[in-house]
Parts: structure tokens; sequence; C-alpha cells
């Protein structure tokens, strides 16, 4: 993860033909983390979809340099499957090992709920499900979207701990987030200050 990187320089954003917001700048190295903020609508959201490729910016430019992995609101999960067996078939995507599917799982407190459908788990227990596919994919830059909705305080601390030791191993991330991100002083941008002039 030595190299991983993450900037944007000038994006802005229009959703359903409306300039959302403008002028984002961000510049992340190795163990560099970002916490997104602001009101429901504003472009969260949108944002760490730009940051994934998946939504092209209307102004600005992005570079990545290492593989992302992004955890949203989208379980990503067969809801049929087993828990284990549902991350098993993105570990093997992500070309991660069987013990590092287990650290993730033990990572995220999984063990006791690993035989369980993915369709019977709680809210808090699908949320650590989509947060250990992503420690155990092994993509160094981490795009998460609300991490911590659902959590109990247990769980975020698991967060806050998996999150700490993807930092301290050159790893970056980049959280939008309602609640504090449970990391020191991550950079920290306010979406309400980029609003485009015609986005009321
Ligand atoms: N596919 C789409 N087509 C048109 N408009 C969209 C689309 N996706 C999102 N929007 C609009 O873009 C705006 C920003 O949405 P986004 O989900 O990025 O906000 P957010 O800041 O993450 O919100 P929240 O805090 O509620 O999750 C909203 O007004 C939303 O309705």
């Amino acid at each position: 993860m030595s190299d991983a990187a993450l900037r944007l320089s000038g994006i802005a954003c229009a959703r359903g033909g409306r300039l959302l917001f403008r002028g984002v700048d961000l510049a992340l190295e190795r163990g560099g983390s970002a916490l997104l903020r602001g009101p429901n609508g504003v472009g969260k959201s949108s944002l760490m979809r730009i940051c994934a490729g998946l939504l092209r910016p209307v102004a600005g430019t992005i570079e990545r340099r290492g593989r992302i992995a992004l955890a949203d609101e989208r379980l990503a999960l067969d809801m049929e499957d087993r828990l284990q067996t549902a991350l098993g078939f993105w570990a093997r995507l992500d070309g991660a090992d069987t013990a590092a599917l287990d650290r993730a799982m033990d990572a995220m407190a999984l063990g006791p709920i690993r035989d369980i459908p993915v369709r019977m788990l709680s809210t808090g227990q699908r949320k650590r499900a989509s947060l250990a596919r992503v420690i155990a994919g092994g993509a160094p830059i981490w795009l998460l979207d609300e991490p911590g909705n659902g959590l109990d305080d247990a769980s975020l601390a698991l967060l806050g701990a998996a999150v700490e030791a993807h930092l301290a191993t050159g790893g970056i991330v980049v959280a939008a987030s309602h609640q504090p991100l449970p990391v020191a002083a991550p950079v920290t941008i306010a979406l309400a200050d980029y609003l485009a002039e015609d986005a009321g």
C-alpha cells in the first residue's frame, strides 16, 4: 500500500441535470483520511461514487493510485448465501486468501454468525458484513459511505480499530458520515461550503 494516493482537483458534480457542488479538492497519500460532512442531499454519496470511478464529474480531475473498495448502502452480498460463503465469493474475486477473510470477519466480530443467511442479518450485522468485505479485499483505498449507520458502540469501536489499522499500514480512508470518523485528525470536507450557486 506504500504508494496509494487519491487526488481530486476542482471536482464538480451534477445529478439529474442539477449542479450540486463544485471546486472540491482533496489530496490523500498513504495513511491519509478524509471525512465528508453535510446535510442530506448535499452530494456526499455522489462524491464517493466519483472517487470510486462510478460517476463522472462534470468538471475537475481525479487521480487514483491503488485499488478502491466501496462500502455503501448497497450490501452487494448474496441474500440467500450463508454470510461466510457470501463474503468468500468477494474474497476470491479480490484475490484474498482464506486467512485474510477470517481476519476480516474477526475484525468485525462476525464469527458467531458466519452460518446465518445474509437475508436474516440485522441492520448492524449487515453493515459489519459490508465492512468485512472491504477489509478482506485488501484494497488500499477504502471509500466508506456512512460506515457507522446502525452500529452499536461496540461495533463502532471495531470500525475505529479497523480504520486505524488500515491507516497504520499505509491505507487511505474516505468516509461520508454524520458521525465523527473514528480516527485522529482526518481532513474534513464540509460539502455545504462547495454548493453550486444554482443548487438551492
Ligand atoms: N441518479 C440520480 N438522478 C438524479 N438525481 C440524483 C440521483 N442520485 C442522486 N440524486 C440527487 O442528488 C442529490 C445528492 O444525493 P446524494 O445521495 O449524493 O446526497 P447525500 O449527501 O449522500 O445525502 P444523504 O445524507 O441523504 O445520504 C440529491 O438531491 C439526490 O436526490
